[in-house]
């Protein structure tokens, strides 16, 4: 079977990624799973593409095979596309989904406009090529308190369109059908099977 590095020290972002890749039977490995001491790549960039190249090329460059890799994050329109690129640090540092959540609910509060998306900017970097990225998105909007114990991150306060439930309370399949995540994987997909990467 074919090993795949996905340059991400996210247990959530793994566990997806390794069922979205199971159906090409390639096995996926995070960062942390490595025997490697791989040290954190700095998100300096003020875009996804940005930061999500950074990632890619550093790890690519330190390991010298190619590998995938995940910037991601929730737009508000109510606050002008916050948290965006901060999404992971947007109560802090030190990086904590429940306070972040919070956060979001806490400045949503008195918002009529519940209007949000996920994105997920992937990008593949292999050794002597250009970088190449994809962008996708999952539509939704922003709840008045979180539910559901699925998924990582913000799930349990992002209703995606046409749905009267949670993030958190889809399955991880049903989940994989629509995200943000799935949507740049078919693009990348769909580059690579046209350009034979
Ligand atoms: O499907 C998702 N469902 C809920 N929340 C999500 C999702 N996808 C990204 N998010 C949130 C989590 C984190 O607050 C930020 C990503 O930040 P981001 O820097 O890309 O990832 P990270 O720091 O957790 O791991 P790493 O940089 O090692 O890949 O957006
Ligand atoms: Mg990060």
């Amino acid at each position: 079977m074919e090993t795949f590095i996905i340059a991400t020290k996210n247990q959530g972002k793994v566990k997806e990624f390794r069922e979205l890749f199971a159906k090409y039977n390639i096995q996926t490995v995070g960062l942390e799973e490595l025997d490697k001491d791989i040290p954190d790549v700095e998100e300096t960039g003020a875009t996804f593409e940005e930061n999500a190249a950074l990632k890619a090329e550093t790890i690519s460059s330190l390991l010298e095979i190619p590998v995938l890799a995940d910037d991601s994050g929730l737009e508000i329109d109510a606050l002008h596309k916050a948290p965006g690129v901060y999404s992971a640090r947007y109560a802090g540092e030190d990086k904590n989904d429940q306070r972040n959540l919070e956060k979001v609910l806490e400045e949503m509060s008195d918002k009529e406009n519940r209007a949000a998306r996920f994105v997920c900017v992937l990008a593949l970097a292999v050794p002597g090529q250009e970088t190449v990225l994809k962008r996708g998105t999952c539509e939704g909007s922003i709840l008045y308190h979180s539910k559901g114990e699925n998924g990582f991150g913000y799930d349990p306060v992002f209703q995606p369109q046409g749905y009267e439930v949670s993030m958190a309370q889809l399955t991880a399949e049903e989940k994989n059908a629509i995200s943000h995540r799935a949507d740049a994987l078919r693009q990348m997909e769909e580059f690579i099977q046209s350009n034979r990467v």
